[in-house]
């Protein structure tokens, strides 16, 4: 069986340091978790890529070509795309050489036991909430027995104030709904923030949608104008428990550790290996007792 978390999130958002700091938390742990890039802008990263796009293709290839003449957006989802069209590539360097995973056909090639593989991809956030790409990648790889997860990152920085809160839980909606995977939303770069804002942060991880709308609804022309939308909207996001978001500071290894077996849980990874097993509940915001160390001493 094969295991996969594909890593989104918009610009900035911590996505390659989240996959850097997973490889390493899972070396420390004895534990092999490739890392595979799939954006042809990467410059550099933390991580040692099992695999990157941009020996299939670059940036430039789309931007410097006489006939495609893309910009830097287009050129990326180009390039997603690219890759999409030549899945033999990724398929041979992910399963083996000539394996024919899709087709249910045994070739011979030996699978390897729990193959774990964190997916870097680009920052282009319409590649996850309404293009084909991101999805037709998922299907991709289901069909060459991954286990997937999304990941979906926002950076607590701006999470901060509830129109801030609602717009990065309706962006994490439209993943969840184009991808159709599993999916979890983790709140990055916890370490930046100050305890200033940790007040107001403990009511993100466990949001009470009605009071959230209640601060954007009174914040300005637009809110009270469209009070009743953004009450609807809170409605449905509390009543079907549909995005909850849970902290990343990847400075504290137990957070680190919990998170990565909270993903693991969710594709059920190691459920049937001979593992260790650690207590765990997944962190509730209110019942840590002790929060404070997802923030920066101030
Ligand atoms: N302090 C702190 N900085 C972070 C954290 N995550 C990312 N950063 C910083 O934020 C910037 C962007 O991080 P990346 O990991 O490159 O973000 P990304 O989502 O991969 O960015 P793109 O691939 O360009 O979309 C870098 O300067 C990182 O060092 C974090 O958890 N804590
Ligand atoms: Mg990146």
């Amino acid at each position: 069986m094969r295991y996969g978390q594909l890593v989104m999130g918009p610009a900035g958002s911590g996505k390659s340091t989240y996959c850097a700091t997973m490889q390493r938390h899972g070396f420390d742990d004895k534990r092999l978790i490739k890392v595979v890039n799939l954006d042809p802008a990467a410059e550099n990263f933390d991580y040692q890529p099992f695999l990157d796009i941009r020996d299939l293709i670059q940036l430039d290839d789309a931007m410097e070509d006489e006939e495609l003449r893309y910009g830097p957006n287009g050129g990326l989802i180009f390039c997603i795309e690219y890759l999409i069209e030549h899945s033999d590539w990724l398929r041979d360097q992910l399963c083996g050489v000539g394996s024919d995973d899709d087709d249910d056909d045994t070739t011979g090639i030996e699978e390897p036991d729990d193959d774990y593989v964190l997916f870097d991809m680009p920052g282009q956030i319409e590649l996850y909430t309404h293009l084909k790409a991101g999805h037709s990648l998922a299907r991709l790889l289901e069909s060459w027995n991954f286990r997937l997860c999304s990941v979906f990152l926002v950076d607590s920085q701006f999470m901060i104030d509830g129109a801030k809160f609602l717009s990065g839980t309706m962006a994490a909606l439209s993943v969840m709904a184009n991808m159709e995977l599993p999916h979890v939303n983790v709140l990055s770069k916890m370490d930046l923030l100050s305890k200033g804002h940790r007040g107001q942060m403990d009511k993100y991880l466990d949001p009470d949608a009605h009071a959230l709308l209640g601060e954007v609804t009174n914040e300005s022309a637009w809110g009270r104008k469209y009070r009743k939308l953004s009450e609807t909207i809170g409605t449905l996001i509390e009543d079907f428990s549909l995005v909850r978001f849970t902290p990343l500071n990847i400075n504290d290894e137990e957070n680190v550790a919990d998170l990565l077996l909270m993903i693991d849980n969710v594709i059920q990874y190691g459920e049937d290996a001979d593992v260790k097993v650690r207590d765990f509940d997944p962190p509730e915001p209110d019942e840590l007792e002790d929060d404070s160390r997802y923030y920066q001493d101030d």
